[in-house]
């Protein structure tokens, strides 16, 4: 398969450009803190000391989860169809949040167990009815999983957005997230799993259980598997897409917004595939899903906010629209000293 190759967006000349301009700006030097890191990695990515953001975008990838058969989710696998209806009428989280930020969103079935017909506003990608149980046998078979890739290597290629946030839904996918992090990062099982949508004691019980078996059954001897393999094995359908999308959005020099955990595991995939994607992504949030701050710990990654949220959908990329518009917006337009007379600092 054609991975695209991604270039770092390091460019000494420009930084120091981009420094100079957020140092002239009427302020104490570092203070406005992490939205001065945004503008400059924004500026960065877009190749400009004068970034903008315009035309903000999210997409939801949505798909079904074999492994949802070991009781590893609070939901049964059916609220994955209705939460896309949900999607399609307007009513869930996530449109609350893009509709406020006026930001753009498109919902994608990329492996719902559900037939959904032509629909507006449902772009169908959908390569399976949900991926099997990885406790069982890979989730996907190499072609499933290079197609779903493809399909979001595609999407991005097109999308008009310069920032495109990441979102998911799929009942049992923090256990297909947290099998991929323990298999790509070594960690402990423990360590990656969480309550998802609310497991008690005895529900992580078996998310654990059931990781632990999948890793062994997916294990080849001492050599560890390629990303990819680690992908098709346990990853889903949707989160194929998403690393599809992040590699392809990358390429184009986009800024992607990245949510919580499951879109965190994606980038942990696209990453071992291509470093270089890490250059151009904010994190939005660090997620109250056990397993997320490590994540980022594991990736050298500063979440923008953390506010306790452990949803999915894009929120938290929706959510952090306003502090990327921050950070543009005062680069463009506050008053430097000496446009606005001010003094410049002692010596
Ligand atoms: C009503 C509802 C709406 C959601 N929106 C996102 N998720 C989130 O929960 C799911 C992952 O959790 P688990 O692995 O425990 O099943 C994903 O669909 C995720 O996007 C939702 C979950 C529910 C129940
Ligand atoms: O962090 C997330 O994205 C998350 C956490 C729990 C359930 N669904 C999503």
């Amino acid at each position: 398969m054609q991975i695209p190759t991604l270039v770092s967006t390091h460019d000494a000349a420009l930084a120091a450009r981009l420094d100079a301009r957020i140092n002239d700006k009427t302020k104490p030097q570092g203070s406005l803190g992490a939205l001065e890191r945004l503008a400059r990695q924004i500026g960065l990515i877009q190749a400009t000391d004068r970034p903008t953001l315009r035309r903000p975008a999210i997409v939801v990838c949505a798909g079904d989860h074999g492994v949802t058969a070991e009781g590893v989710s609070a939901y049964p696998q059916s609220v994955t169809w209705q939460m896309v209806e949900n999607f399609l009428a307007g009513g869930a989280a996530i449109n609350v949040f893009a509709r406020q930020n006026e930001c753009a969103l498109t919902i994608v079935d990329v492996g719902v167990n559900h037939d959904f017909g032509v629909r507006t506003g449902l772009l169908d990608r959908k390569i399976a009815h949900g991926t099997a149980n990885f406790c069982h046998g890979p989730a996907m078979t190499a072609v499933q999983c290079e197609a779903a890739i493809q399909a979001g290597l595609q999407w991005a290629a097109s999308v008009d957005a310069d920032v495109l946030g990441f979102g998911e839904m799929g009942i049992g996918n923090t256990t297909a997230a947290a099998a991929l992090m323990a298999a790509l990062t070594g960690m402990a099982v423990e360590d990656c799993i969480g309550a998802g949508t609310g497991l008690d004691q005895q529900g992580m019980a078996r998310k654990a259980d059931a990781i632990t078996r999948a890793l062994r059954l997916h294990a080849q001897g001492s050599t560890p598997l390629a990303p990819l393999e680690q992908l098709a094995a346990l990853g889903g359908l949707e989160i194929a897409f998403m690393v599809g999308a992040m590699l392809g959005a990358a390429k184009r020099r986009l800024v992607l917004l990245i949510d919580g955990f499951i879109v965190t595991s994606a980038l942990l995939v696209a990453a071992a595939l291509q470093p270089a994607v890490l250059d151009y992504c904010v994190f939005s949030h660090c997620s109250d899903e056990a397993g997320h701050g490590r994540m980022l710990q594991y990736l050298q990654a500063r979440p923008l906010m953390q506010l306790d949220l452990r949803l999915g959908e894009g929120t938290g990329a929706a959510l952090a629209l306003p502090l990327l518009r921050a950070a543009v917006n005062f680069l463009e337009q506050m008053a430097t000293f000496s446009s606005a007379s001010v003094s410049v600092k002692h010596g």
